[in-house]
């Protein structure tokens, strides 16, 4: 439990951990006040149970006394008025404590979830490759509310309730110690042994549950992303089946834990009743006169009206403990992911006077690291040329590409513009230098214009810019003629509404936006007709006339305008180094 805690305690910025102490403190405060409205009404009690009592106890006689009192019976309608008035103050403050209670645990969760986010962005592409995205999403949105909720907020609850339950059982000890001793026994007792039962089973369910919620995850963004295949194959009973084998996993777990938390509280309620009645009958048959056992009943009584409740909140906080420390593990795993240093962002592009050059490349993939794609591979693109790279399927185009745009980091070897080596720090600048067309072309549920212009706010993107390279991408006049509301039209979920012919011009437009001088297309054109493909590598080399391009395609006719063509071929080692040139 300790090592949870210190997790949890890690989780939380140096501000955090200030605030976290403060509402611990405001957490004590809450307690004191709870357990000074209970015991206020013990002298209202005691007064009006036996009105002699006034003169037997030196704190009630001092009061009554020094308040000038002429009557008990005046004195009973102050104690019980005093007593409200107390109970209505500390209701106050306690719903004010939980307010800040409820709001720091809520911030926390935002906060959590933004740095988590955060930390994801800033890791290397190379991360993406090896993490499914579901999982990602799955930690940020699902993970850090399932500790907050079953971590987090249950432990502020602990603690709170933990004070009250020492208050409450001070008060009984103060009264009588035995009692006190005896329901420290049995309750202990009860708890400490449905918790050793339970917690095994609780550690299992809370690891169980992480696994199917990747599951719940995955399914639906496989079979949400893949929906045109799963209709065509008719695989949506197969995807539902596998969603509700997760779900379904997944809710018996969390009514598991729900029920394995609760369990106790009926029987320890019917145990601390009962002890209850025993000690009313024990102490009436001791004294003989309800006058005197009223009182010591009214403590016992109020005192097990807070203490059962107290000690179920605990029990459930450390239940629920146990049943979150896998999805904790997890969580706090990727929050001590390296953040790699960020690069100084006002740097000038790194853009390429004479060359950019490969050399010594050597790449190869953590899952097949003994099998590099590039090996001691070198490449030199001239300025203001047009390289085409061809290659069979799987020969490592998209990896070359790839390591120049900075998105993969090779292993040996260098990327350099103009003999400065691309690094780390200067990295943001030579990507500022270039534009980039994928394979595949990521659409964003958002209008044509923002996704020419994508990643730019919207009230600064640039429309002259966003039409100069519609037009260039020869999608201006689609744009102007057919869509409703030319520009700000949206394209529905990943460009759903677009052809993937259109889809594909506005990934160019969005890479000749910026109007960058170097600018880089993998198999960019492949969706295009002859006549548009023509139209647009015919525009994309007129627009500025002097950019440096290099095109991956597998058509011979799509690198029929380049300079040089370097065609990648494996080694019969395996090993996809050698190239030649054409020119
Ligand atoms: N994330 C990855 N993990 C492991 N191996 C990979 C990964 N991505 C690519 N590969 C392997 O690296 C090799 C080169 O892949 P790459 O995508 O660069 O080829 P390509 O020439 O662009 O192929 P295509 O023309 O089919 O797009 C392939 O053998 C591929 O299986």
């Amino acid at each position: 439990m300790h090592d949870t805690l210190k997790k949890v305690w890690q989780l939380f910025t140096p501000a955090e951990q200030r605030k976290a102490v403060w509402m611990l403190l405001l957490a004590l405060f809450m307690a004191m006040a709870e357990t000074v409205g209970v015991i206020s009404i013990m002298p209202f009690l005691s007064v009006l149970a036996r009105p002699g009592v006034i003169e037997e106890n030196p704190w009630l006689h001092a009061l009554y006394a020094s308040l000038g009192f002429a009557e008990p019976r005046t004195f009973i309608i102050a104690l019980g008025l005093a007593s409200v008035v107390l109970v209505l103050a500390s209701s106050v403050f306690k719903t004010i404590t939980q307010h800040l209670l409820n709001r720091f645990v809520h911030l926390l969760r935002h906060s959590i979830s933004s740095r988590l986010i955060a930390r994801y962005l800033a890791q290397p592409y190379e991360f993406f490759i090896h993490r499914n995205t579901a999982e990602l999403s799955k930690s940020i949105l699902a993970e850090v509310d399932m500790v907050m909720g079953n971590l987090i907020q249950p432990f502020s609850q602990v603690i709170v309730q933990g004070i009250v339950l020492l208050a409450m059982l001070a008060l009984v000890f103060a009264y009588n110690p035995l009692t006190a001793l005896a329901i420290v026994a049995v309750v202990g007792t009860l708890y400490g042994l449905i918790y050793l039962l339970v917690r095994r089973r609780l550690k299992r369910i809370g690891t169980e549950i992480v696994e199917a919620n990747r599951q719940r995850y995955q399914t639906c963004n496989e079979a949400l992303q893949g929906i045109r295949d799963i209709k065509i194959t008719h695989a949506e009973a197969a995807y539902q089946q596998r969603y509700q084998q997760a779900s379904r996993t997944q809710a018996r777990h969390m009514a598991a834990n729900e029920t394995l938390s609760q369990t106790p509280l009926y029987l320890v309620e019917a145990t601390g009743y009962t002890g209850l009645i025993l000690i009313a009958l024990a102490l009436l048959l001791k004294s003989g006169d309800v006058a005197h056992v009223l009182p010591a009943l009214g403590l016992y009584g109020f005192a097990a009206y807070r203490m059962l409740p107290a000690a179920q909140i605990m029990y459930r906080g450390f239940a629920r403990l146990k049943f979150v420390s896998a999805t904790l593990d997890g969580l706090y795993r990727d929050m001590s992911l390296p953040l790699p240093t960020a690069a100084p962002t006002n740097q000038p592009p790194i853009v390429p006077r004479q060359e950019i050059r490969l050399s010594g490349i050597r790449y190869a993939y953590s899952a097949t690291l003994g099998k590099p794609v590039l090996d001691s591979f070198d490449l030199v693109i001239p300025v203001n040329t047009s390289v085409g790279i061809q290659g069979p399927s799987g020969a490592g185009k998209s990896t070359v590409m790839d390591i120049l745009l900075g998105l993969l980091c090779p292993q040996a070897g260098t990327l350099s513009v103009d003999g400065q080596p691309v690094t780390a720090r200067n990295l943001p600048a030579w990507q500022a230098a270039i534009g980039y067309v994928p394979q595949h072309i990521y659409i964003a549920d958002a209008s044509v214009a923002a996704n020419i212009a994508f990643g730019t706010a919207a009230d600064q993107i640039d429309m002259q810019a966003v039409q100069r390279a519609a037009c260039a991408a020869q999608i201006h006049d689609f744009v102007m003629n057919e869509l409703p509301q030319g520009y700000d039209t949206p394209v529905g979920d990943r460009g759903i509404r677009l052809s993937g012919g259109q889809r594909q011009r506005i990934g160019i437009a969005r890479a000749l936006y910026r109007d960058p001088l170097v600018l880089f297309m993998d198999e960019a054109t492949s969706a295009l007709d002859g006549a548009t493909e023509a139209a647009v590598n015919e525009a994309v080399r007129a627009l500025s006339g002097s950019k440096t391009i290099v095109v991956i395609a597998h058509r011979e006719a799509s690198l029929k305008d380049c300079a040089q063509v370097i065609a990648l071929t494996p080694s019969p080692h395996g090993i996809r180094g050698d190239f030649m040139l054409k020119t």
